[in-house]
């Protein structure tokens, strides 16, 4: 018997998490018209070939949200990946604090900045369920380099009810 294998691409993807002085956290609303329409996320988008992952993001949350971000700002966490059966996300996640301008939705899409308590209630990207576990394993980190508290229970409830990633 012949077996037969599809192999998924992986698509890499510059995630930012952006926390605002009141500890909120900006989400936003994929667009009819992009996979995944109503689904929430993190800002962020694909990392072309020829860019570093940190210029993938500055010129994403430019692109998405027309804010200007310092190059040595963004605070790299770690890397998320999650298998959808279409394709393999893979995304390094970084934190921002600091910007230039409001975030505005350039691109069609809903923006909320969510309590970190608020953030289950959106219908979020399965994938970032993965983000929520990384930003939980990085509250002391986030809160001695950034002074910011994205509350440790919150993601603890939102990893025990969003479904099922792998990472
Ligand atoms: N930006 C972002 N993408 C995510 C997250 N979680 C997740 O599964 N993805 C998936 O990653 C893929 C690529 O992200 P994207 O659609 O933002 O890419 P992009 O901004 O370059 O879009 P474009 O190709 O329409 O220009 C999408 O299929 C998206 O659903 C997340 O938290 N943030
Ligand atoms: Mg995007």
């Amino acid at each position: 018997m012949k077996l037969v294998t599809r192999s998924r691409s992986t698509v890499h993807v510059a995630v930012g998490v952006l926390i605002n002085d009141v500890n909120e956290i900006l989400i936003a609303q994929r667009p009819k018209g992009k996979p995944f329409p109503g689904f929430w996320e993190f800002p962020g988008g694909k990392i072309e070939p020829q860019e570093t992952p940190c210029q993938a993001l500055l010129r994403e949350l430019h692109e998405e949200l027309g804010i200007e971000i310092n190059p040595d700002h963004p605070l790299l966490l770690g890397n998320v990946k999650y298998a959808y059966p279409e394709f393999i996300f893979q995304a390094p996640v970084f934190i921002c604090t600091s910007w230039e301008r409001q975030p505005q939705p350039l691109e069609g899409q809903r923006l909320v900045w969510a309590k970190p308590f608020d953030l289950l209630s959106y219908n979020l990207l399965p994938a970032c369920k993965g983000i929520c576990l990384l930003l939980q394993e990085k509250t002391d980190f986030i809160a001695r380099e950034r002074k910011r508290n994205i509350f440790q229970d919150s993601m603890n409830k939102i990893i025990k009810n969003v479904p099922n990633p792998t990472r």
